[in-house]
């Protein structure tokens, strides 16, 4: 489904030193010089295991509209330099208005489980291009992988139970709430109190009431009835306004008036206190009023965290409703994804992979056009190789950990699949737009074929990704070259 919210096209949601680097290639004569640039990020978020890809679908509606308006145009025109003179000359504004996408990009699917270093994204192409989109696909894929990621985590300990997402109230404004209502959903939860989240992608609304409701008549019985009398057949009671247990024996008076007239009461909500103290006691006085299938509800600031440990305590809670910390990824608020040039294409046509030395090993980049193969073994994901396309996978069938190359592993001859899949080819889409439904079920399927091990929440299992041998040695060899290259001229600086 189209997000209405964001039909025009938004060329200027970009950091302006793209486009400073876009005037350059552009000036060089080499905006049309071809390069490959890969998104990923290098660490799971929530010091985890992995991480959920999402965003994807909101990514291509954004490359689908690309292109700059006469206002872009005229806006980009009024820029001054500190001279006070035009940043960029007519011409090159020009050449935008012109310009149309002809980038190939070659994407994981939303809801594949994803690891440390391996592309989300590869983006082909005219380099002014690509360049340009850096910012913009940074910021639809990092987001909605994060929570994504958070809400799959959530959903890890919640089990079976139905996850409710609360978060529209506590989130980072109007697009913050929306797409992350989109990625909790693909994550695991099950319904969102976000109704204009539900209209735009399908996800079912849920949604109880609020201590306001009980507070606005004299007692909560009479609240209850009320409640009761108005939408029977939607009663889950908010209970801890006054006094929590004695709400729960008023929500069993109403929800046998209910019953009486042919409806049956959804459950109780309890939003403070101690919630395994309180859902026991709640769950005792429902039984044995005779609301065995009555659900308890909770809710106030859970996490996975949280949950895992009121499960652990015994507690009686069937739903979750989780807000704040989903929507917000309370503890980690950002994934730390990012876009590189990993390969540019020579005047010969040959191409001449690129990498970005760090002091840091994780920040070291990968050169090629990389491609990801998952070997899978009866069902269970056993390791992820990420290979150059373009030399293929080699023969040794080994993987080498890119920050520790002492460690690796051999593949068995297993059934594989590539990851990265065409999503556009010169500029036009070629990925058809996938149900909310099915990118859900991917994720849930993923998931549940992980190791436990990797899901588990402290100092988890480290899954297998690691370069294919034969990139593994080329990368070597060319952090050799490019390290002898400055040293070289550090001897000799004439
Ligand atoms: N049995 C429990 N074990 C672990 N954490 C709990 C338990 N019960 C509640 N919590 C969590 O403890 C946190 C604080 O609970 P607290 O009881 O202080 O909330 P409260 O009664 O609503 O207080 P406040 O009015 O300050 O919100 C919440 O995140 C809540 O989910
Ligand atoms: O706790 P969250 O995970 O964010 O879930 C959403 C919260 O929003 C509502 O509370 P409200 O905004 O009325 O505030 P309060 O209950 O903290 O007073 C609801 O009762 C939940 O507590
Ligand atoms: O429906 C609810 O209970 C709800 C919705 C939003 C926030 N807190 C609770």
């Amino acid at each position: 489904m189209l997000n209405e919210l964001y039909q025009p096209p938004l060329a200027l949601l970009t950091d302006l030193y793209q486009l400073t680097m876009a005037y350059g290639y552009w000036k060089l004569g080499r905006a049309d010089q071809h390069a490959v640039f890969h998104l990923f990020f290098r660490k799971p978020p929530f010091r985890g295991g992995y991480a959920v890809a999402a965003g994807l679908e909101q990514a291509l509606q954004y490359l689908e509209r690309f292109r700059f308006e006469q206002s872009d145009l005229d806006y980009l025109g009024s820029l001054t330099g500190n001279d006070g003179a035009p940043l960029f000359e007519q011409a090159f504004l020009d050449y935008l208005g012109q310009t149309k996408l002809s980038v190939d990009v070659d994407a994981v699917q939303e809801g594949t489980v994803t690891f440390g270093q391996e592309p989300l994204l590869r983006v082909r192409g005219p380099i002014l291009q690509c360049q340009l989109l850096e910012t913009p696909l940074l910021n639809l894929i990092n987001f909605q992988t994060l929570i994504a990621t958070k809400s799959a985590r959530i959903a890890t300990a919640a089990g079976d139970d139905p996850i409710l997402e609360f978060g529209l109230r506590r989130a980072q404004g109007i697009d913050g709430a929306l797409s992350a209502s989109r990625a909790a959903y693909i994550g695991g939860s099950t319904a969102t109190s976000n109704v204009l989240a539900g209209k735009m992608f399908g996800i079912p609304v849920k949604g109880t009431h609020a201590h306001s409701w009980v507070m606005s008549f004299d007692t909560e019985a009479e609240a209850f009835a009320q409640y009761a009398a108005a939408m029977p057949n939607n009663c889950v009671f908010l209970v801890d306004t006054y006094d929590t247990l004695d709400g729960v024996r008023q929500a069993c008076k109403v929800g046998k008036k209910l019953r009486e007239q042919g409806h049956e009461m959804v459950g109780i909500r309890l939003d403070s206190g101690d919630l395994a103290y309180l859902s026991i006691e709640a769950r005792k006085i429902l039984d044995e009023a005779g609301f065995p299938k009555a659900a308890i509800v909770a809710s106030n600031d859970l996490d996975e965290h949280i949950i895992e440990n009121l499960k652990s305590q015994g507690s009686q809670i069937a739903i979750w409703g989780v807000g704040t910390k989903l929507a917000t990824a309370f503890d980690q608020p950002a994934l730390g994804g990012v876009y590189k040039l990993a390969a540019i294409q020579q005047a010969d046509g040959t191409w001449q992979p690129k990498v970005k030395l760090s002091e840091q090993a994780i920040k070291t980049s990968i050169p090629g056009t990389l491609q990801v193969r998952r070997y899978m073994e009866d069902g269970r994901m056993v390791g992820d190789m990420i290979y150059d396309e373009q030399v293929g996978v080699d023969p040794r069938r080994v993987i080498v950990d890119s920050k520790d190359a002492t460690r690796r592993k051999r593949l068995a001859e297993t059934t594989s699949v590539e990851l990265l899949r065409p999503a556009m080819q010169g500029g036009k889409r070629v990925a058809m737009a996938e149900s909310l439904k099915d990118i859900r079920e991917r994720a849930q399927r993923q998931l549940a074929s992980l190791h436990p091990t990797i899901r588990r929440f402290m100092n988890p299992h480290e899954y297998p990704v690691g370069l294919d041998i034969g990139l593994h040695e080329l990368r070597d060899n060319m952090i050799h070259e490019a390290r002898q290259a400055r040293w070289q001229a550090e001897e000799d600086p004439s």
